[in-house]
């Protein structure tokens, strides 16, 4: 069974005189790959008929059929499986009552529910509802792409899943890049009704889901790291260049490029922030009114945010993302607002100090007063990097005496912050904005080198480009830039520091960067 793209009728929600069979073989055409025949209010009789005729539709396609609930509808035209719900029928009498060969898939919303399959030994599994939908009338929440991964990771990995609920072609990509496990294993398709069926041209719009779901599926884990580094894009760019030489490189690229980063930020960091981008080469733009969020998606290169809640349009926009989780453990309102935040959109970058990165991972090692981090830090905080970055699938960076940051394979640690810098307000933000100016830097240089359209979803990436260059090259910029301002004989102390800091980031070029950096991968 190809579960790829796994069609659910739904014939009560065609578009107005639209014939359903013409819609099923036109989505068939589109290259859906199993279908579902759901008939909650038909009598048995037209049940089986629909049932039939979907049946030959879907033979000549080499489409399997199931069908929902009904084992007896199923025996009648002899279709390769059922779909039961947690209500339905229980699954071990279902499989006495089938042949052998059958398929039996079993809907599932919790890790409870994916233990117990694995148990029974089901087939495959449906996980939902991830988003919100009218298809179905939804007895529970829905679960989020996050509850995806956690029933994932329940799951024993011989039995098959398809995400259902509310996935639509402007949140696929979002869908499978956020439902993986830690272990790396994701979705082995998707479900819909309403995309396909609701859809005024059902074979495109399976065509489009399909080239997306199978150029995700194809990618190896991590699914979100871009491939090894970026192409040489500058003459000081060889292809062999060593990490602090594509930094390097960055910098120099992005001052030619002026990315737009739209910041969303704390009063008390905004004029810093703003400054911070334009000392970069890069333009700041920091609106806030969630009205104008989508268009602003798509003029902008990269976004930052602390606690705003407007990152899908970036993410519809493919435009990278950093998520600032100011001061996440001093609060419990903070940590559910970030949990639901992390629910919602894909972070392509989270940037937090101990307190923040502990907190997010639900570590107590850690403790936070107010916006700062107390105590030691973390014993290994590689291992934290990387094991949050792996589980929210995106870069992660933890600031403090050391910067450390992973993409959940490597691991880089860089030495060159300053107590100046970490003496002024806002220093962590201002680390961040970096690291937008930079994704969205690389992510222009990607598209334009490896020719990607400004959104494309059909390739199975959210973003494009080494984001993990880019958020050590934010690090570095910044702690570099501070070392310097640091040494002038007119910096007495964090007054001084501040205007010297900004000056030193004006005029930051390749050779201070390869001459200062200090950076070791561990892993
Ligand atoms: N103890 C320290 N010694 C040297 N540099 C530091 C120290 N603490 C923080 N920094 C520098 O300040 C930058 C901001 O980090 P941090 O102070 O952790 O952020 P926040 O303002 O969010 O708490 C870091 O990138 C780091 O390089
Ligand atoms: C049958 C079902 N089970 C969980 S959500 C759902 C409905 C999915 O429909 P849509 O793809 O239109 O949201």
């Amino acid at each position: 069974m190809d579960y790829s793209l796994y069609l659910v009728t739904g014939r009560h929600l065609l578009p107005p005189g639209v014939d359903y069979y013409e819609s099923l073989e036109e989505s068939l055409k589109g290259g859906v790959t199993v279908v579902q025949v759901r008939e909650k209010t038909e009598d048995t009789r037209a049940f089986v008929e629909i049932a039939k005729r979907t049946q030959e539709i879907c033979s000549r396609y080499k489409v399997p059929v199931i069908i929902n609930d009904r084992i007896d509808v199923a025996l009648a035209i002899n279709a390769v499986g059922v779909h039961l719900g947690q209500t339905d029928m229980p699954y071990e009498t279902a499989r006495q009552l089938l042949p052998e060969s059958a398929v039996i898939g079993l809907s599932v919303s919790s890790p409870e529910e994916a233990r117990t399959a694995s148990k029974l030994g089901v087939d495959y599994v449906g996980i939902g509802p991830i988003w919100w939908t009218t298809s179905k009338t939804l007895q529970k929440d829905v679960i989020g792409v996050r509850g995806v991964g956690a029933i994932l990771s329940a799951l024993s990995p011989q039995i098959k899943a398809v995400g259902i609920g509310g996935v639509k072609q402007n949140n696929l990509i979002r869908t499978l890049h956020g439902g993986v496990a830690v272990s790396g294993r994701g979705l082995d398709g998707i479900a819909v009704i309403s995309e396909i069926v609701s859809s005024p041209d059902p074979c495109t719009t399976a065509q489009r889901l399909l080239r997306t779901i199978l150029s995700f599926i194809e990618r190896p884990f991590p699914h979100f790291l871009f491939p090894p580094w970026p192409l040489p894009f500058s003459p000081t760019h060889t292809p062999n260049a060593n990490l602090t030489q594509r930094v390097a490189s960055l910098i120099d690229d992005t001052r030619s490029l002026t990315p737009l980063v739209h910041q969303i930020t704390n009063a008390v960091a905004m004029t810093q922030s703003a400054n911070v981008t334009l000392a970069l080469g890069a333009s700041p733009i920091m609106a806030t009114a969630p009205a104008e969020m989508e268009d602003l998606s798509k003029a902008t290169s990269a976004l930052l945010v602390n606690f705003g809640t407007i990152g899908h349009s970036a993410n519809r926009s493919g435009k990278p993302l950093v998520f600032d989780p100011v001061a996440v453990g001093a609060t419990t309102h903070r940590q559910k607002t970030a949990h639901e935040l992390l629910n919602t959109w894909q972070a392509t970058v989270i940037k937090g100090n101990a307190a923040e990165i502990g907190a997010l991972s639900g570590l107590k090692e850690v403790t936070s007063r107010g916006v700062d981090s107390v105590g030691p830090g973390f014993s290994d905080p590689g291992e934290v990097v990387k094991a949050l970055a792996l589980r929210e699938r995106c870069i992660v960076v933890l600031t403090g005496a050391d910067d450390w940051i992973s993409d959940g394979q490597s691991i880089i640690k860089c030495s060159n912050g300053n107590l100046l810098l970490a003496g002024i307000t806002a220093s962590g933000c201002i680390v961040g904005t970096a690291i937008a100016t930079y994704c969205g830097a690389i992510n222009i240089l990607t598209r334009k080198h490896s020719k990607v359209p400004a959104v494309d979803h059909g390739n199975g990436r959210l973003v494009h480009g080494d984001m993990l260059l880019a958020s050590v090259t934010g690090v570095l910029a910044i702690t570099v830039a501070a070392e310097m301002a640091a040494e002038r004989p007119d910096v007495h102390g964090t007054g001084t520091f501040l205007p010297a800091l900004i000056d030193e980031l004006g005029r930051l070029a390749p050779n201070h960067i390869l001459a200062r950096a200090k950076v070791a991968h561990i892993t």
